[in-house]
């Protein structure tokens, strides 16, 4: 079987990494999460003061953007948990706040530079499922599997609501429809790599799907590219 790269991206929370890793496991391919190194360069930002709600010290972090280390280690049940300049950072990149910052510094020309130059040396045996927001049109453009995934707004904001609430913490809906629809507008318009689907992509709406069926959706168009 012909080993291939598989680009799936998509609006915010609508189960891009759910699926990506469910056929990574499968396939026995690297699974990458870039949303979690956008996030981890926005916790670094956070960290040393660099971002405030109005302005973020781009002069600093374009300093100091080469000092970020950025891992994925695996945890004790096997699924990789992602580190910054050595440190277990899983829990800490995934609230509200980091979303947030995420998605303000990965408007900046040289993060993304950055960041999609260590993807991209992630991926250069195949062999690789990577989700985010520019996977299949900047990161790699010759993926040969490319998925655009999209579920309504709301649909999306209560299914990131129930996880956020299954893990104690407490969160309105009110806020997490506002920040998934923030973040989508903020990633569609910003002039950087905006969120868009290659022209090569297979849409797939997960708004009615269930986890199994959507899983099922991409593990057919995958046996179908890995054919020799
Ligand atoms: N088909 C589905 N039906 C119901 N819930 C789902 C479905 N797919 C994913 N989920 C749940 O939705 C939430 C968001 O999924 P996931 O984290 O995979 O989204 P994502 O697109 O990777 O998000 P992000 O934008 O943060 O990268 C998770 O709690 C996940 O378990
Ligand atoms: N390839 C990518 C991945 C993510 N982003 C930005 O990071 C934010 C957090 O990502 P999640 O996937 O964890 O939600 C997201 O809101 C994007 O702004 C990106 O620009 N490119």
């Amino acid at each position: 079987m012909k080993k291939i790269v598989v680009a799936i991206d998509g609006f915010s929370s609508c189960g891009k990494s759910t699926m990506a890793k469910e056929l990574a496991r499968e396939a026995g391919y690297i699974y990458v999460d870039t949303g979690a190194m956008y996030r981890a360069v926005s916790l670094y930002c956070i960290q040393n003061g660099w971002m405030t709600d109005s302005e973020i010290n781009a002069e600093e972090l374009e300093k100091h953007i080469h000092s970020i280390r950025i891992e994925f280690k695996p945890n004790a049940e096997g699924k990789a948990d992602t580190y910054l300049n050595g440190q277990n950072v899983e829990n800490e990149i995934r609230t509200l706040e980091v979303a947030n910052g995420a998605s303000r510094v990965s408007t900046l020309g040289f993060v993304r530079r950055e960041l999609v130059r260590q993807q991209q040396l992630m991926g250069v045996e195949k062999g690789i499922v990577m989700d985010g927001r520019d996977i299949g049109t900047v990161v790699f453009p010759q993926a040969e599997l490319k998925i655009f995934l999209t579920a309504s707004p709301e649909i999306r904001a209560q299914r990131r609501l129930d996880e956020m609430a299954a893990k104690g913490e407490k969160v309105d809906f009110e806020e997490v429809l506002a920040n998934v629809k923030e973040r989508d507008e903020r990633d569609q318009t910003r002039a950087e790599s905006p969120l868009r689907k290659a022209d090569d992509a297979i849409v797939i709406d997960n708004s009615a799907l269930s986890r199994s069926e959507q899983t099922e959706i991409l593990r057919t168009l995958f046996a179908e590219k890995t054919l020799d």
